[in-house]
């Protein structure tokens, strides 16, 4: 599933110094780092509305765009999806401990 992920950062990376007409997110990044954030706001209200209206299909959707619009602005910060997984997967791993250590105690 991260191969996703991983595949779509590809394509990000290889939009930098592409022509902004030919590509969506070209333009993005020729118009800087407050129109990237603009949508990743945009995104995160459209999803707040999608789970509000109850229909599980449009969540999905404006979640999608809301995790692209993310990934681009991870890119344009010279980030990528990596990073995120691994912080996840660290507190993943602590998480884990915790509990071990409840367990036992
Ligand atoms: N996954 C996506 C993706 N998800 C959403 N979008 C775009 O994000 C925008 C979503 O914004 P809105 O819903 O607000 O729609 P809108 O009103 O048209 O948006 P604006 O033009 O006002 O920003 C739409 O224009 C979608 O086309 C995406 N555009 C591109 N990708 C991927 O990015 C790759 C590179 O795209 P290009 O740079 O266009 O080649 C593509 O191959 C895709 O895999």
């Amino acid at each position: 599933m991260n191969d996703v992920l991983d595949r779509l950062a590809e394509v990000l990376e290889s939009r930098k110094g592409a022509d902004p007409d030919s590509s969506y997110v070209a333009k993005l990044y020729a118009k800087g780092l407050d129109a990237i954030l603009k949508k990743v706001g945009e995104e995160a209200t459209e999803t707040v509305m999608a789970a509000k209206d109850g229909v599980p299909d449009k969540l999905v959707y404006e979640v999608a765009d809301l995790w692209f619009h993310t990934l681009v602005l991870l890119a344009q910060q010279g980030l990528g999806p990596r990073q995120v997984l691994d912080e996840l997967d660290r507190r993943f791993g602590l998480s884990g401990l915790t509990e071990k250590a409840g367990r036992q105690g």
